[in-house]
């Protein structure tokens, strides 16, 4: 392992020269790995480790038609690659659970009588595992459990193994029944398309990732955008305008410089009284929210949180119902806006400017 600096933390990391793909080939030659559920992260998993030339075949229910046809559209071949579950994971020695956390309970049971010993039972999450006081999901003794959980949409594992890229992620192992399991978990780490390999355990990974979708990745990144836009709109700002100082100018501008250099290479990069301000509203804004992300991380450790998403995600109506709610948003005024702002993004202009790279390395941080 590399031993990095994170900030003043030292923390071990697996890199890709350590774990190279020709040694995720030989150490699973002769597995046969059953990806249960093709919905975000089963899809680019799957095709991920496909195209990098490992033995996969997909389990999906035909009963969700939408998924089962969008494998078969993927290049799955019905009763060569594509099973039902059972059938799939039956056929499987290394079961990667890829189906929603609540669906996981539910095929919990199937699961279980296919896990020959020597088998390993894989997720791309902690969830099912840690809060198995909920769940239910308690593995046997006599299989490895792994987890390799992306840092992102299996949208832009996808996407991210196909520009080359790839895309970094934790890793654990909870338990080792065949003296392979380490390996087993970080050669399918790099079949996936890891880039980087993080080691955790299924209790940090799910704490964390539970903290940050509801927190500053998605929840609380929504509230904060549709309390600014309520106060923009309230004072007689344009939707346009609204939108654009709340969410585009974010997405298309500042965001970035943060990804590419970090917080004060995008506040160097803006006026001094952009910074000004900035410097100044952000200890405002910590202590404000402080107490709401102390709320969410308890809820989050005393199980709330999954015992919400276990009976909430597992009702029968649910898609239906989610379906309203994402419609919801999505048809509200600060989304629409959105879509129109989108439509209006002068991308041919953008082209001609890249072809110079005149004045594009930004200000440094002095
Ligand atoms: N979506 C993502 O990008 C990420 C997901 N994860 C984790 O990966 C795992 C899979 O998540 P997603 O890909 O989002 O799954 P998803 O929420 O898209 O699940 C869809 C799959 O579950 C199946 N399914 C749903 N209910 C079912 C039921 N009652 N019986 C049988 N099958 C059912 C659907 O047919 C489909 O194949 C989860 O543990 C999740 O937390 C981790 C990182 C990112
Ligand atoms: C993309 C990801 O890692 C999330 C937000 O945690 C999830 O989809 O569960
Ligand atoms: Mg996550
Ligand atoms: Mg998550």
């Amino acid at each position: 392992m590399a031993k990095i600096d994170f900030g003043g933390v030292e923390e071990e990391v697996i890199t890709r020269s350590e774990f190279p793909m020709a040694k995720a080939r030989q150490t699973l030659k002769k597995e046969v790995i059953a990806v249960i559920g093709y919905g975000v992260q089963g899809p680019a998993q799957a095709l991920n480790m496909k195209d990098n030339g490992f033995n996969v075949i997909v389990g999906q229910s035909k009963q969700f038609q939408r998924d089962w046809d969008r494998a078969v559209a993927d290049g799955w071949v019905p009763g060569k690659t594509l099973f039902e579950m059972e059938e799939a994971a039956q056929r499987g020695t290394i079961i990667q659970m890829l189906v929603s956390d609540a669906a996981q309970r539910a095929i919990w049971p199937m699961i279980k009588k296919c896990l020959a010993p020597g088998k390993a039972l894989y997720f791309s999450h902690g969830f099912s595992i840690v809060y198995k006081d909920q769940t239910k999901v308690i593995p046997p003794k006599d299989v490895d459990v792994i987890m390799v959980a992306p840092k992102g949409s299996g949208l832009n594992v996808r996407r991210n193994f196909l520009s080359g890229a790839g895309i970094n992620s934790s890793f654990a192992v909870e338990q080792d029944a065949t003296g392979r399991a380490y390996n087993r978990c970080l050669a399918v780490g790099i079949a996936i398309g890891s880039g980087y390999l993080f080691p955790t355990t299924f209790k940090q990974e799910v704490f964390s990732d539970l903290t940050g979708e509801r927190g500053v990745l998605m929840g609380a990144l929504a509230g904060i955008m549709d309390a600014q836009y309520q106060v923009l709109r309230a004072h007689g700002h344009s939707p346009s305008e609204a939108f654009n100082e709340t969410v585009e100018e974010l997405t298309e501008s500042l965001i970035k410089l943060v990804g590419e250099n970090g917080m004060d290479w995008m506040y160097s990069n803006c006026s001094a009284t952009a910074q000004r301000g900035a410097l100044d509203w952000r200890p405002k804004f910590k202590k404000a929210v402080l107490p709401v992300f102390k709320e969410l991380y308890q809820r989050v450790a005393t199980g709330k949180e999954t015992a919400r998403v276990l009976s909430a995600c597992g009702a029968p109506n649910y898609q239906e119902s989610l379906r309203k709610e994402l419609a919801e948003l999505g048809n509200s005024e600060i989304w629409l806006a959105g879509k129109a702002t989108r439509s209006l993004r002068p991308h041919q202009a953008a082209k001609v400017i890249s072809k110079s790279t005149k004045g594009v390395t930004g200000r440094s941080r002095n």
